[in-house]
């Protein structure tokens, strides 16, 4: 026999739901794709913008300490330099008392390593007294900005020139000077202090500000002093026009702000302040680049290492939906594999029970039917009738027709026992070659004879020649017994005994009848 097993396609439903789980995990890892993107930007820029107020405050910081520090050191020098002036306008042109200033000069600048020199010039700008001895007489001031300053300005403050190339050693210096007068007030001359610009240079190299920071100590009027990265031909330039100067000149005497910056291009972090007490302000710079390098490192390194963990999550999530998709796969499969063989097994059950030939039931299934009948007729008290009935001569039918005649025979007989005895609880069995059954629940002796009767006819009635016969024409003994178990006491066997014995009584009184198995017999 051949089976056909179809596998059933999985249903929409399945399907739907397989592509919400995948969509669901797709969308969570998108999710967590996404928010692991904001929190690593969320992060690079907190760091960002600390790095960059990090270097503000330092900025802002360092401009203070640079201030204070350029505050300390001019405010040393004037406070030399105002006794300087009181001691020359108090003993004019005493020269034993020149000598001692001179002594006294030269032990100023012995104490105060920043000073360069300390020299007193006369009305005419010729030089008195200074720390470096009698070969400085010579040196004539006449021309410098601040003898003209101090000349023409009754102002008794001091004068921060612009830087100038000393005139003793060819150095930078920055001067501070204070106007000497007479006694009756006129112009005697100028006190100046001259530092060498190595001082603040060797100061401000001593601090880390990155390769392309800044320090710069400008006066008041623009003019480049002292600028770390030292580039002499910067010294004394007018800065007036470069935005820090701007800056400053607009928001006034402490500021910090990010500007590229006009002599080099850098774009650079600004602090700037003015000092209390004197005409400069020093501006201190970060390079926003070096500023930024560890960030920008960082940040490269958490991209790297956030694009890996991503790629992974991307990588488990696609071979999740993977892993996902197959087991559904192979589950609907496996549910359409089960659903056919509940179906061929239900059909192989049924053929385990039906006999090949005629389609009725077999005698296993005869025997199940049997015992649950006989157990069922017990419960109930109710008679259970059994037919045994068997096709006279067929041995002889076969001889004559052979035997695949004898199976067509075999099988218009079956159609008719099915269809003569039609009641619904009613089993029409094949017990065995050509004997048949017919298990009749239910139903007395008179009602299974009467049944018996009517197949024995229909048998007739079709007319299946059969030459060998009486008559002709294929007929049927039968042998019908009916038992009510409780009462009998008896078992299943016993009934197809009965049966059994009734069939026997039929063929030996002339075949072609019914026999019942308890005294109601009656001959066809
Ligand atoms: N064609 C065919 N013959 C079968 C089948 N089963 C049993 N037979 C034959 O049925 C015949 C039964 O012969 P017997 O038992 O001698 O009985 P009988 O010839 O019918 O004689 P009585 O029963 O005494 O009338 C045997 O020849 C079996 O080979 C079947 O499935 N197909």
């Amino acid at each position: 026999m051949a089976i056909i097993l179809t596998v059933s396609p999985p249903s929409s439903r399945k399907t739907t739901k397989k592509l919400s789980i995948q969509g669901a995990l797709c969308a969570f890892v998108l999710v967590v794709t996404l928010v692991f993107i904001c929190i690593l930007a969320w992060n690079s820029w907190n760091t960002h913008t600390a790095k960059l107020h990090e270097a503000q405050t330092s900025t802002s910081n360092m401009a203070k300490a640079l201030a204070q520090h350029a505050e300390d050191t001019i405010g040393g020098i004037d406070n030399v330099l105002v006794g300087l002036v009181e001691m020359w306008e108090q003993n004019t042109r005493e020269s034993t008392r020149l000598d001692r200033l001179n002594t006294y000069l030269q032990d100023r600048v012995a104490d105060l390593p920043v000073l360069d020199s300390l020299s007193i010039y006369n009305e005419q700008g010729k030089s008195v007294a200074d720390s470096w001895g009698t070969e400085s007489k010579k040196i004539d001031v006449s021309d410098r900005a601040y003898f003209i300053f101090h000349r023409e300005h009754v102002d008794r403050g001091p004068y921060i020139g612009p830087p100038v190339h000393s005139r003793y050693t060819g150095e930078w210096v920055i001067t501070v000077s204070r106007r000497v007068e007479h006694a009756n007030g006129s112009f005697a001359g100028v006190a100046l202090a001259a530092i060498n610009i190595q001082n603040f240079r060797s100061f401000y190299e001593s601090f880390d500000i990155g390769e392309l920071g800044s320090i710069a100590l400008l006066n008041d009027g623009g003019t480049m002093l002292v600028r770390r990265p030292f580039d002499d031909a910067l010294v004394g330039t007018d800065m007036k026009n470069g935005p820090v100067y701007q800056y400053y000149v607009r928001n006034g005497p402490v500021g910090t702000t990010v500007i590229t910056s006009s002599l080099d291009n850098v774009e650079r972090i600004y602090s700037y302040r003015h000092l209390d007490h004197y005409p400069l302000f020093v501006s201190v710079a970060f390079s926003n680049d070096e500023v930024l390098t560890d960030w920008r490192e960082e940040t490269i390194r958490f991209s790297l290492v956030s694009t890996i963990v991503i790629a992974l999550l991307w990588i488990l999530g696609l071979h999740l939906i993977r892993q996902i998709a197959k087991r559904e796969h192979a589950q609907s499969e496996l549910r359409a594999a089960r659903d056919d063989l509940e179906r061929i097994n239900g059909e192989l059950a049924a053929l385990a029970l039906e006999d090949g030939l005629t389609g009725l039931a077999n005698r296993r299934r005869f025997d199940a039917a049997l015992d649950e009948e006989y157990a069922r007729a017990m419960r109930n008290e109710t008679p259970l009738s059994l037919i045994m009935l068997d096709v006279d001569f067929f041995k002889k039918y076969n001889d004559e027709y052979g035997h695949p005649q004898g199976d067509e025979c075999l099988k218009k007989i079956s159609k008719t026992l099915k269809t003569a005895s039609a009641r619904p609880g009613d089993l029409v069995a094949r017990y065995g070659g050509e004997e048949f059954a017919i298990l009749l629940p239910g139903a007395d002796t008179a009602g299974a004879v009467a049944v018996a009767e009517r197949v024995r006819m229909a048998i007739q009635a079709i007319n299946i020649v059969h030459a060998e016969n009486v008559g002709g024409a294929v007929t049927i003994s039968a042998g019908a017994a009916s038992f009510i178990p409780f009462r009998k006491n008896n078992s299943p066997a016993d009934l197809v005994l009965a049966a059994d014995q009734a069939l026997y009584e039929a063929k030996e009184s002339g075949r072609n009848r019914v026999c019942a198995s308890d005294s109601s017999k009656r001959q066809a």
